[in-house]
C-alpha cells in the first residue's frame, strides 16, 4: 500500500533557535567548527577533519582549483566537478595538490616572443597583474623574465610589440634556488619588496613561484585544510558511471575524498561504486555518496561503506527536480530523518557516519540551523558561485554584476556522462541556467559567515559542532511570523550584507 509520511515537509526557513545560557568561556574566539568529512569509529577522531564545516558544490560553475585553493586556504575544503573527462579532472585535482603551502606552481606564464597584446589579455582573463616568462611558455620552462601590469601601457606601447621588449630580464631580477625554505623566500620578498619570487632551478627552469599575496593570506587564516605534506585538500566527484576509470585517476592525482555525484542516491549503482572502491581498490580513498532525503537511504548507503552520506533532493537554488520529477523533502525534514538514522547507527554499529547538507541554503543562518538540526558539514553552490574565486563570467546587466550559475542538470552543463541522453539535447532539464549577484573575494565572505556562525553559537551556549548537535533548541515558525518579519524599513544606504 502506497506510504505516506506522517510530518509535512519543512523547509530551514521554517526554524529559529532559541538561545540556551552563554556562560563566561562561551565566547567567539572559542568557538570550535571543526566538524569530520569522514566515517570513523565512534568517540575516536576522524581521519578526514576541516576547522570550518564548509564545502563547495561538485559543479562546473563553482569548483574550480582556484575555489579549491581558496577554499582550503580559509578551513574549508573543495570538490572539483566531474562533468568533464577524467584526465582534465585529474588534473585539476593535480593542481590544487601542486600547490604547496606558499609555492605555487606558476600558471600564468608567456612566452618573451609573444606580442605585448597577447599577455595584456592573458593578464586580464586571469585577473593577475603579473606573469612569468619563459622560453616555452609552460611552468617549468627556461626562466627569462617577468613582465608587469606597470610595464607597459597602450597608450605608450605598440601591442604588437614582444613581451621581450619590456619584460625585467632574468639576470636583473631577485631569484631563489629551490633549497630555499618557505621562511627565506618570505624574507626575501619583504627585503626586496617584490611581489612576486621566481624559484630558478641550477639548470635555469622555473620551478615555482611564492607570492607576497599568498603569504598575507597565511598569515591571516591559520586553519588551512592541509594533508600530511603539507599540500591542501581537495575532494573530488565521481559517478556511478566511469567510476573504473575515474577512482583511479582521481587517486593518482592525489584527491583526499570522494563523492558520488548524484541527485537520488538510494540506488545499487552507488552501492556498486562503494564496493568497488572499497573492495578492488582496498579504500585507499573514502568516497562519500547521497544525495538522499530519509533514514532508509542513509542506512543503506552507510551499510555499502559511504565515508559521508549527502543530504538534500530539489532543494538547490538552480534546482527544477521537484517540478519536473516530483520527488523530493524539505531540508529541515530530511535532516531530522537522516540525522536520527546517524545517531541510531552510531549506536548500533559504532561508526559514525557524517551527513553533508546540500544545497537550498537562501541566508548564513541557514547554515547555523541546518547544524544545528545535526549537518555535520555543508555543501554550498550558489553560496560560492558569487565570487572572484569561482570560473564562471561576471557580467554586468543593467548596471548591476553578476556571476553566471547553472545546474548540474541544465542544458548548459549538457550532463552527458550520467543523463544517457543524446549527445547534445536532453529529454528534460533539470536545472536553470542564470545568474546570481556578484560578492566579491571568498576571503570575506568566509570571514564573515563563519563570524556569523560563532555568534549564533555562542548564543546557544555551544563552543563545538556535537555541543551544538546535543544543546540547540530550535522552534518552528508560523505564517504570521513570516509576514512580521516582512514589515518593511527603507534602507538609508542600499549597500549592507544581505547575509546571502
Ligand atoms: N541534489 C539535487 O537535488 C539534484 C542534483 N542534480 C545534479 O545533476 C547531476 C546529475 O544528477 P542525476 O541526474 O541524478 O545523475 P545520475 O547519473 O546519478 O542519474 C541519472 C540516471 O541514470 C541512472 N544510472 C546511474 N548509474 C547508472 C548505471 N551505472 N547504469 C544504468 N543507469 C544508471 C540513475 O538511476 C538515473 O536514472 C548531478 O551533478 C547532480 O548533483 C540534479 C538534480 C537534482
Ligand atoms: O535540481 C537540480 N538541478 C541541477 O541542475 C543541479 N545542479 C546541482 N544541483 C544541486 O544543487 C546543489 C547546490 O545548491 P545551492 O545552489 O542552493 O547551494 C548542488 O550541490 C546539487 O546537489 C542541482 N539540483
Ligand atoms: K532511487
Amino acid at each position: 500500500m502506497v506510504q505516506i509520511l506522517p510530518e509535512v515537509s519543512r523547509t530551514l526557513n521554517e526554524y529559529l533557535l532559541v538561545p540556551n545560557l552563554t556562560t563566561e568561556d562561551c565566547v567567539p574566539d572559542n568557538v570550535d567548527l571543526s566538524a569530520p568529512i569522514v566515517r570513523h569509529p565512534v568517540g575516536e577522531i576522524s581521519p578526514l577533519r576541516i576547522a570550518v564545516p564548509l564545502v563547495s558544490a561538485i559543479m562546473m560553475a563553482v569548483s574550480s582549483p582556484r575555489l579549491a585553493i581558496a577554499l582550503a586556504q580559509t578551513g574549508g575544503l573543495g570538490f572539483i566537478h566531474q562533468n568533464q573527462d577524467v584526465a582534465a579532472q585529474a588534473k585539476q585535482v593535480g593542481a590544487v595538490k601542486r600547490h604547496k603551502a606558499g609555492f605555487r606552481h606558476s600558471d600564468i606564464n608567456i612566452k618573451p616572443s609573444a606580442t605585448l597584446g597577447e599577455v595584456s589579455r592573458l593578464l586580464r582573463a586571469a585577473e593577475r597583474d603579473i606573469a612569468v616568462v619563459t622560453e616555452d611558455g609552460t611552468g617549468t620552462g627556461r626562466f627569462v623574465g617577468l613582465i608587469a601590469t606597470t610595464d607597459f601601457h597602450p597608450q605608450r606601447h605598440d601591442l604588437n610589440g614582444t613581451v621581450e621588449s619590456r619584460m625585467r630580464p632574468a639576470h636583473q631580477l631577485v631569484t631563489a634556488p629551490t633549497t630555499i625554505s618557505l621562511s627565506d623566500a618570505n624574507t626575501m620578498l619583504w627585503d626586496h619588496r617584490l611581489d612576486l619570487l621566481p624559484v630558478v632551478t641550477a639548470e635555469g627552469h622555473l620551478a615555482s613561484i611564492v607570492l607576497r599575496r599568498d603569504y598575507e593570506l597565511h598569515k591571516q587564516f591559520r586553519n588551512e585544510s592541509i594533508d600530511d605534506d603539507k599540500r591542501f585538500r581537495v575532494g573530488a566527484g565521481i559517478n556511478t558511471r566511469d567510476y573504473r576509470d575515474r577512482i583511479p585517476a582521481l587517486v593518482e592525482a592525489g584527491a583526499d575524498v570522494l563523492c558520488i555525484d548524484s541527485s537520488d542516491g538510494y540506488s545499487v549503482w552507488q552501492q556498486r561504486t562503494l564496493a568497488y572502491a572499497a573492495q578492488e581498490l582496498g579504500g585507499v580513498v573514502p568516497v562519500g555518496a547521497g544525495n538522499v532525503v530519509d533514514g532508509r537511504a542513509f542506512r543503506y548507503l552507510a551499510d555499502a561503506g559511504a565515508a559521508f552520506v549527502k543530504v538534500g533532493i530539489g532543494g538547490g537554488s538552480i534546482c527544477i527536480t521537484r517540478d519536473q520529477k516530483g520527488i523530493g523533502r524539505g531540508q529541515a525534514s530530511a535532516l531530522i530523518d537522516v540525522v536520527a538514522e546517524r545517531d541510531r547507527y552510531a549506536q548500533e554499529t559504532g561508526v559514525y557516519v557524517p551527513i553533508c547538507c546540500d544545497g537550498g541554503l537562501l541566508a548564513d543562518y541557514h547554515m547555523a540551523v541546518a547544524l544545528a538540526l545535526g549537518a555535520d558539514f555543508i555543501m554550498l553552490g550558489r553560496y560560492f558561485a558569487r565570487f572572484d574565486e569561482s570560473p564562471s563570467n561576471l557580467v554586468n546587466l543593467d548596471g548591476q554584476m553578476f556571476k553566471e550559475y547553472w545546474g548540474e542538470g541544465s542544458q548548459r552543463a549538457r550532463n552527458v556522462t550520467r543523463y544517457d541522453q543524446a549527445e547534445t539535447e536532453l529529454a528534460f532539464e533539470e536545472g536553470v541556467d542564470g545568474y546570481v549577484p556578484y560578492a566579491g573575494s571568498l576571503y570575506p565572505n568566509i570571514a564573515r559567515t563563519t563570524a556569523k556562525l560563532r555568534a549564533t553559537m555562542v548564543s546557544c551556549g555551544a563552543t563545538t559542532l556535537p555541543a551544538f548537535h546535543r544543546d540547540a533548541v530550535l522552534v518552528q515558525v508560523s505564517q504570521q511570523s513570516y509576514q512580521q518579519n516582512g514589515a518593511e524599513v527603507r534602507l538609508r544606504t542600499g549597500e549592507r550584507d544581505s547575509g546571502r
